[in-house]
């Protein structure tokens, strides 16, 4: 098992954002979390990855117990994340974006740019190392954002609507690109709104509602269960339907 949340329950004051959570995730897995605006999704993947502390529950990562642990800690452990808007420092140049995450693991700097250029390479971004990140679009920063983490050298790489705002032809090269990481040994775990993704990448799916698990299974079968369209379009139009 390499990631393994363990009844993680997230409040903020009175209020549940994640009420009591299990959630497991093999290594090599693609596995998708799902859910209508508000379920808890990010939330959850923060309390995976350190930047938000659980109320209650525990989180361990390729065997070792990280609930108490920051996010930096986490990641140098090979837990790696994108951020639903990415975090580009938009003076600094692409290259020195993506070697933010290589010195995590690299100590001279020309390590650290050596396995930047690199992972560039790898996501398509080869050719604007130089430019600054404030001069690329939004499929530009999502990759970018991938880099950075892919430049950690993780174990487990978690995207966080790492495909919102892109044009269709955009998300198929986005998920090319994840098919190739996933090819490279890394397993991944993808919050994402866009149905396309989750049926083309994930092998497993566990759907959240109201900050709980309301489904499980591939695919196919979360997005043809009763309590999965409801949570997505309410009881009414469902027995409208
Ligand atoms: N820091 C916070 N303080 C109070 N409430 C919060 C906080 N962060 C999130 N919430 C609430 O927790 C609930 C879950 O939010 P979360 O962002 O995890 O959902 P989500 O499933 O990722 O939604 P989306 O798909 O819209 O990004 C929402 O009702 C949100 O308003």
């Amino acid at each position: 098992m390499l990631i393994d949340a363990r009844n993680v329950t997230k409040a903020f004051g009175a209020f549940r954002a994640v009420d009591d959570a299990s959630v497991s995730v093999e290594e090599g897995d693609i596995l998708g979390l799902i859910g209508p605006n508000g379920a808890g999704k990010s939330t959850f993947f923060n309390c995976l990855t350190g930047d938000l502390p659980v109320t209650s529950g525990s989180v361990s990562f390729a065997g070792a117990d990280v609930t108490r642990l920051p996010p930096e800690a986490r990641a140098k452990l090979g837990l790696a994340r994108t951020f639903q808007v990415p975090l580009t420092f938009e003076s600094m140049s692409v290259l020195d974006n993506a070697t933010i995450g290589a010195l995590l693991r690299h100590h001279t700097a020309r390590e650290a740019r050596a396995k930047a250029r690199d992972v560039l390479q790898r996501v398509g971004l080869g050719h604007v190392t130089d430019a600054p990140a404030r001069s690329l679009g939004t499929p530009g920063r999502k990759r970018l954002e991938i880099a950075r983490a892919l430049a950690s050298e993780p174990k487990a790489l978690l995207l966080d609507e790492a495909m919102a705002g892109l044009t269709p032809t955009e998300v198929r090269d986005a998920i090319e690109l994840v098919r190739r990481i996933h090819g490279d040994g890394i397993t991944i775990v993808i919050v994402e709104h866009i149905m396309e993704v989750i049926v083309s990448l994930a092998q497993r799916v566990v759907v959240f509602h109201q900050g709980r698990e309301i489904a499980r299974g591939t695919p196919r079968e979360v997005t043809s269960d009763p309590k999965v369209i409801e949570a997505y379009l309410g009881r009414r139009k469902v027995r409208h339907a």
